[in-house]
């Protein structure tokens, strides 16, 4: 049995292809429609096009997919499926650079984690934790978003359900404060990572800058090469507005990597291909799911199978 045909591993092909199953079956269904025996001409391929933009793959990515199916097929007669496994190909190369595990290299390693409220960033976390506890590393979470009781109510019970320490505070307790407690902590308690939530409250840009700015240097005096990640969480249902989201938390922090949440919410998953081509920077993991087991590292060919409607690679 190779790696790519471990029944975990299919199972959670299964997962990640029936999350991206509202993305997926809108372009399939647009390709079928498109490539009923018809030869790859001007008007197919500028059709072809027109989805992939509408599928949120960017109008670059969309220009270079089209340009590559035309180079290779034009005035041939292709089929939808040939289509789609073209398209899978060239996605994932595009894909297969950012497709890069968050591997914890410091001890203890510190994750602040970023994104606009409502985004999944505590359910991320949570799911976070559970999968390093898992491989037996040692965690900590610090419940940073200190104003929102249920955040931080909702990460306590994370932490109990992983095994994994919750250090919170008062409410409105300042963050960085909590911060500095909690890399405290993970250093005297041997911790392996330290996971930072953080607010999320876009509506009030120059606070949460001061705030999570103010998180950083204070992490800097105990180590200062923390934080040595910052991710930043993205609801894929936000479509397009997602490159606004890295652009701004990237000039606010420095955002080292992402984690794509909702995909199963939504027909807009193509912008994950439109973010790896844009900003080249990592995916960690990606959500299709509430639950404990759907948040998972991200794996370039499976995902675009996934979102071409494939099946697994044999
Ligand atoms: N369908 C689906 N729901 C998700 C996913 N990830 C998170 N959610 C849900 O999205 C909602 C918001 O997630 P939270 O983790 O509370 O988001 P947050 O960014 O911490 O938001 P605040 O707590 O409001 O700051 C919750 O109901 C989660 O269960 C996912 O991958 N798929």
């Amino acid at each position: 049995m190779t790696d790519t045909e471990t029944p975990e591993k299919r199972g959670w092909f299964r997962r990640l292809k029936d999350g991206l199953a509202r993305t997926s079956s809108r372009i399939a269904e647009g390709i079928g429609a498109i490539f009923t025996k018809r030869k790859l001409d001007d008007a197919t391929l500028e059709e072809l096009e027109t989805l992939l933009i509408q599928a949120d793959l960017g109008v670059e990515t969309a220009e270079q997919l089209v340009a590559g199916l035309r180079r290779e097929r034009f005035g041939q007669e292709v089929s939808a499926e040939e289509v789609r496994e073209h398209l899978a190909r060239e996605i994932a190369k595009i894909l297969a650079p950012v497709a890069r595990p968050l591997v914890p290299a410091s001890r203890p390693h510190v994750v602040l984690v970023v994104g606009v409220n409502g985004s999944g960033k505590t359910t991320t976390i949570g799911k976070l934790a559970k999968n390093w506890r898992a491989e037996g590393k040692r965690v900590i979470i610090a419940a940073g978003d200190t104003f929102r009781a249920a955040a931080v109510e909702q990460l306590q019970v994370w932490g109990e359900r992983a095994g994994v320490p919750v250090v919170s505070g008062a409410p409105g307790a300042d963050a960085a404060g909590l911060a500095f407690d909690a890399l405290t902590k993970a250093r005297t308690d041997g911790a392996d990572i330290l996971i930072i939530d953080t607010a999320g409250r876009l509506q009030n840009k120059a606070g949460l800058m001061e705030e999570l700015r103010k998180v950083v240097r204070v992490l800097k005096k105990l180590d200062p090469a923390a934080p040595h990640d910052c991710v930043l969480v993205l609801d894929a249902t936000v479509g397009q507005n997602a490159h606004q989201q890295v652009e701004i938390f990237g000039d606010m922090i420095g955002v080292t990597g992402l984690a794509m949440t909702k995909l199963d919410g939504t027909a807009k998953g193509g912008v994950v291909v439109a973010l790896a081509e844009r900003f080249g920077l990592p995916v960690y993991a990606v959500g299709v799911g509430e639950g404990a087991d759907d948040l998972r590292s991200f794996d370039a060919t499976s995902f675009a199978r996934g979102l071409m409607g494939l099946e697994a690679m044999k």
